[in-house]
């Protein structure tokens, strides 16, 4: 089993006590893929620290440490679903709750925030780099556990957090009343199934209404909207960065698509054309995912938040690159040549 050694915890406590916040660090266009594998548990602890959660939730450093590393450890090493997309996530999380004032305005409250944070650092845990339909169509452990339910892949990251949770030394949350732990539970759980897309899918056109009418303080199911909203932003922040990051991203993601396409083939079942390395077109993949589900989105949370306005710029410039990017590739595909390489 997973095993976190008393030193690592010494080491990242030393490098937090030291440590100010990077420059920037807490600015929509700052690439959490730059920060160092070996600090990114240390910057968590400091994001944390920044909003106040530690003071607020009483937070012990040392299980706090011991908790993220057990997290990290908690990742295998996919091309795109590993601890880097967990630390990014997360990232993000802190990014809205310190540039939307979120708590300061009363879209959401600190429990809920503290709640939407260790859900982004937990939601994709033990992630293998295949699909909820590949694991019901070939037929794995995890669709034997959970396929009646639905979401198989995000029972499974729920089961890890909670796993984590009751390890010894690892419950961030004793500080908090039974009450607050149970609420909090509850969200981390809800939050955790709402990164399944087709989940989002379902929800979308409520979003889109909420944002029309205007926010509701008064209305839970408009909270608890945004914080789903929320979740499903944080999980595709990667497309609000610079081209770059956008387009590398995309390439993780193929990898793990194409994998399982190569897997689905050799079971002799025909893949997505998404999963086909052989017939999928990457810039016309992106331009659909963009215009379906990632630009949606952050119109909603610029619609609700004047301050978020730049994410839905960075992410309808994105598009347009693979606009751009797609004529390229279209000519080059009709003369031979399908990588990406031409966009380097
Ligand atoms: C760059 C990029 N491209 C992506 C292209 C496609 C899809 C994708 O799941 N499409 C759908 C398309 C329909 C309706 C639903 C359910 C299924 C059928 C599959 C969604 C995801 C993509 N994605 C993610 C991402 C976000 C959350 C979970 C998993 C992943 Cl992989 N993060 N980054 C990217
Ligand atoms: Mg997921
Ligand atoms: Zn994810």
């Amino acid at each position: 089993h997973m095993k976190v050694h008393p030193d690592d915890v010494t080491r990242v406590l030393n490098c937090a006590r030291g440590h100010d916040l990077m420059l920037e660090i807490d600015r929509f266009y700052f690439s959490p893929r730059k920060v160092e594998e070996s600090e990114c548990v240390c910057y968590c602890l400091l994001m944390f620290d920044d909003l106040g959660m530690v003071q607020q939730w009483q937070l012990k450093k040392d299980t706090l440490t011991r908790f993220l590393l057990f997290v990290k450890k908690g990742y295998r090493d996919a091309p795109y679903h590993n601890w880097y997309h967990a630390f990014s996530v997360f990232h993000f999380s802190y990014l809205v709750i310190k540039n939307l004032h979120l708590v300061e305005r009363g879209y959401i409250s600190s429990l809920e925030a503290l709640a939407l944070m260790v859900s982004c650092l937990c939601h994709d845990l033990d992630h293998r780099g295949t699909t909820n339909s590949f694991q019901m169509q070939s037929g794995t452990e995890l669709a034997s556990l959970y396929s009646s339910e639905g979401s198989v892949m995000e029972r499974h990251h729920l089961a890890q957090a909670l796993c984590i949770l009751n390890t010894d030394g690892c419950n961030i949350f004793d500080g908090l009343s039974s009450e607050q732990y149970s609420r909090c539970l509850d969200l981390i759980r809800d939050l955790i199934l709402a990164t399944d897309l087709a989940h989002h899918i379902r929800l979308v056109q409520d979003q889109e209404k909420m944002a029309a009418e205007g926010f509701d303080f008064h209305n839970s199911q408009h909270n608890q909207l945004l914080l789903f909203l929320l979740m499903t932003c944080c999980d595709l922040s990667d497309q609000t960065k610079d081209w770059k990051v956008s387009r590398t991203t995309a390439d993780l993601v193929y990898q793990e698509f194409f994998s399982q396409g190569d897997l689905e083939k050799a079971m002799g079942n025909a893949p997505l054309e998404m999963m086909d390395r052989e017939k999928a077109r990457i810039p016309d993949l992106q331009i659909q995912f963009l215009s379906h589900i990632v630009c949606p989105v952050f119109k909603i949370l610029a619609q609700l938040f004047p301050e978020a306005d730049c994410l839905l710029q960075s992410t309808l410039k994105n598009r347009h690159c693979w606009e751009q990017a797609s004529a390229f590739f279209a000519r080059r595909w009709e003369s031979g040549h399908s990588s990406l390489d031409i966009l380097r």
